[in-house]
């Protein structure tokens, strides 16, 4: 029996788009309005192609990473945050390849600089303008994204802050490492997972790892272009859609003599959000599938014991199912 899912993840161009203010309305948003809401609906991820970002400015992030992955592990873990996903994470029995470090609100210089001041006590100003500077161009195309989603349901803006539209969010830069494995074969460098945050724009140094598995159970290896970002939909936009868009499992999977390099940007709902669809995404034809919830509530929810004993897709549902 074949499956109804390609071997590659769509792979959307957005070099065309200048800015959601000059697009917006004309035939091409509409075009890719069609084609985010069918890859977020069918895969819950896509490909983005997107020159906006220039090559240096990529090159210097990863300067930046492995400058920040040389520190010694005792100044590492002063990366310290009580809150799942922002901070220092590594030393894990299960995924010994695997080390991250959050950067919370990385597009506020501020906030940057009192991350470099633990990493480096005399601060470190080039890290603090090449994350900001990365940030900002990850925010603007999380915008462009955000607005065709909006668009393609026909959902007005309820609060517009200047990065979301769809629920408040700031963004939290991860940036991983996964050592290249002793046996150089595949070997799990992340486990399975579904995002807990709200969405994701990935890149990695051009060393592949990332999967994503497919509605019918197909893991597909990706292979981004050194232009592409990976766009992943988090449990909260899931619940957002009222169910429409998929909140894809993805993991990683290392093999070969490099380590791999990967940068995020997580959007993370501000504190307080309650996470809820939009009156024009609930009717007769498609109920509420779960209860309103308050984001952090679920967050901790899904790093408790109680939650991590359950499946990471079922999580959400076991949490806020109706
Ligand atoms: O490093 C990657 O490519 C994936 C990382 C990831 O899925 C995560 O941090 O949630
Ligand atoms: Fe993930």
């Amino acid at each position: 029996m074949g499956s109804d899912y390609q071997s590659r993840i769509p792979v959307i161009n957005f070099s065309t788009i200048s800015s959601v203010e000059v697009d917006r309305g004309t035939e091409e948003w509409y075009h890719l309005c069609k084609v985010v809401r069918e890859a977020c609906e069918s895969y819950g991820c896509f490909e983005a192609l997107y020159d906006k970002i220039t090559r240096q400015l990529r090159a210097e992030s990863y300067s930046m990473t492995r400058q920040l992955y040389s520190l010694p592990l005792e100044t590492k873990q002063k990366n310290f945050n009580p809150k799942p996903y922002h901070g220092y994470a590594g030393g894990f029995v299960q995924i010994p390849l695997y080390e991250s470090f959050g950067i919370e609100d990385s597009s506020n210089y501020e906030s940057v600089k009192s991350f470099t001041q633990l990493m480096w006590p005399n601060g470190n100003s080039q890290f603090c303008n090449t994350v900001t500077a990365m940030t900002k161009r990850l925010e603007e195309l999380n915008h462009i994204i955000e607005c065709l989603i909006l668009d393609s349901y026909g959902v007005k803006a309820e609060k517009i802050s200047p990065n979301s539209v769809i629920m408040e969010c700031k963004t939290l830069l991860r940036v991983m490492k996964y050592r290249a494995p002793p046996e150089r074969e595949d070997t799990i460098g992340l486990h399975p997972h579904v995002d807990k945050l709200k969405s994701t724009i990935l890149c990695d140094d051009h060393i592949a790892g990332l999967e994503v598995e497919t509605k019918d159970g197909q893991w597909l290896k990706l292979s981004p272009s050194p232009h592409s970002y990976i766009f992943l939909v988090g449990d909260p936009l899931m619940a957002w859609s009222n169910g429409r868009m998929h909140a894809v499992r993805h993991r990683v999977m290392m093999s070969g003599e490099k380590d791999r390099y990967s940068l995020a940007g997580f959007t993370v709902p501000i504190e307080g959000t309650i996470v809820k669809p939009p009156k024009e995404l609930v009717d007769e034809q498609h109920p509420l599938i779960l209860k309103e919830f308050d984001f952090m509530d679920f967050l901790m929810f899904s790093h408790s014991d109680q939650g991590r004993a359950i499946d990471s897709e079922k999580q959400l549902f076991s949490y806020a199912g109706i």
